[in-house]
């Protein structure tokens, strides 16, 4: 895995000399990111130079519209995903108030420092600096006078559109699963710490292990589905229900309840994963709970026979 550094005030940036970098926040670390940071790759080993994936520490969405955003992963996901893609190093930047608003070239001095890339990729539609005032125009500007070579790439697309997160977290809002994960390259997933339910799972004779998935991290939309929980190393067979179950809305806490498949270890206080592989219906009220029951273990059975 590559390095991960925080570009804070410590940061060398010279160590952005010469470098190839793609620069962009890849929540996801979809399709499209994946193929920008191959291109920075090739134009790394045809410079005999380092390929870095640039970004922020959090998602600057968070500061300017936290009450509609839906993200695909946390940070620390994100940066990890980003090391995993085969590039050199990850530079995550300290995204401030302060750092947002500056001007876009002074944006880019506060970026680079004096350690300027010999390539810069990104998408041709990023913008960066203060009100997003910095595009394209305004990235060649400065990279001529400083010797760094822009590449603006037209967006990987799929189905005549292209893969961009705002795409997939629209796709997963509307239980479109499977053209989420095709866009991804890979399963969707949820993580969290499993927290004790109320009981009733256990007494209906289904035990689940839960998450509190806050709002913000949940773009999926509520339902159930067939999943695969991963557990202390191992990957287990699930059928999940996303979002407060409807028939208990009164006294339910958990936003992804996760029945694991012949399992039934005390997992209470572990880190779970949960990737989402099909969505099987809409959650809802059940008036009956014996009909509750029936519902769900149809769904068990489902996933023990097509996953
Ligand atoms: C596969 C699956 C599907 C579920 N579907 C529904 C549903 O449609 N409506 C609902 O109210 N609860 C649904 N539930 C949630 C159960 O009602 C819940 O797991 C149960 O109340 C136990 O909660 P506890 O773990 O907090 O005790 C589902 C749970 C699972 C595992
Ligand atoms: N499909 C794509 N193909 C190539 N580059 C892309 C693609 N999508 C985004 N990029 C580029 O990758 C970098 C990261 O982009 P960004 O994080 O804004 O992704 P995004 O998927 O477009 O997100 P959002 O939908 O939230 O705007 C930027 O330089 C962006 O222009």
């Amino acid at each position: 895995m590559a390095q991960i550094y925080k570009a804070d005030e410590t940061f060398d940036r010279g160590y952005f000399q010469g470098a190839s970098c793609a620069f962009g926040v890849f929540d996801g670390v979809h399709r499209g990111h994946r193929f920008l940071l191959s291109c920075a790759q090739d134009t790394a080993r045809q410079n005999d130079g380092k390929s870095i994936a640039l970004t922020f520490d959090i998602d600057p969405d968070e500061m300017f519209h936290a009450q509609r955003l839906r993200k695909l992963m946390s940070n620390e996901e994100r940066l990890e995903m980003l090391a995993q893609t085969g590039v050199d190093a990850v530079v995550a930047l300290p995204f401030t108030r302060e750092f947002a608003a500056s001007s876009p070239e002074e944006f880019l001095v506060r970026t680079f420092g004096t350690g300027v890339p010999a390539h810069l990729h990104v998408g041709f539609d990023f913008h960066f600096g203060a009100k997003a005032a910095g595009a394209v125009p305004e990235l060649r500007t400065w990279a001529d006078g400083h010797g760094m070579q822009v590449h603006a790439h037209d967006l990987k697309s799929e189905d005549g559109a292209p893969i961009t997160a705002t795409r997939i977290r629209l796709l997963l809002a509307d239980g479109k699963l499977d053209e989420a994960n095709h866009l991804l390259g890979r399963p969707y997933f949820m993580t969290g710490i499993v927290r004790p339910g109320r009981g009733e799972g256990a007494d209906m004779g289904i035990r689940t292990a839960n998450l509190e998935v806050p709002d913000q991290m949940r773009p999926l939309s509520d339902g159930v589905y067939g999943a695969y929980a991963h557990v202390d190393g191992k990957r287990y067979k699930a059928a999940v229900n996303v979002g407060v179950a409807a028939t208990f809305a009164d006294r339910a806490t958990a936003t992804c309840e996760v029945h694991i498949l012949d399992f039934d270890g005390d997992i209470y206080g572990q880190y779970m994963k949960v990737e989402f592989m099909k969505w099987l219906r809409p959650m809802r009220a059940f008036d009956d709970i014996s009909e509750l029951i029936a519902a769900v273990q149809a769904n068990i059975d489902w996933v023990r026979e097509n996953l």
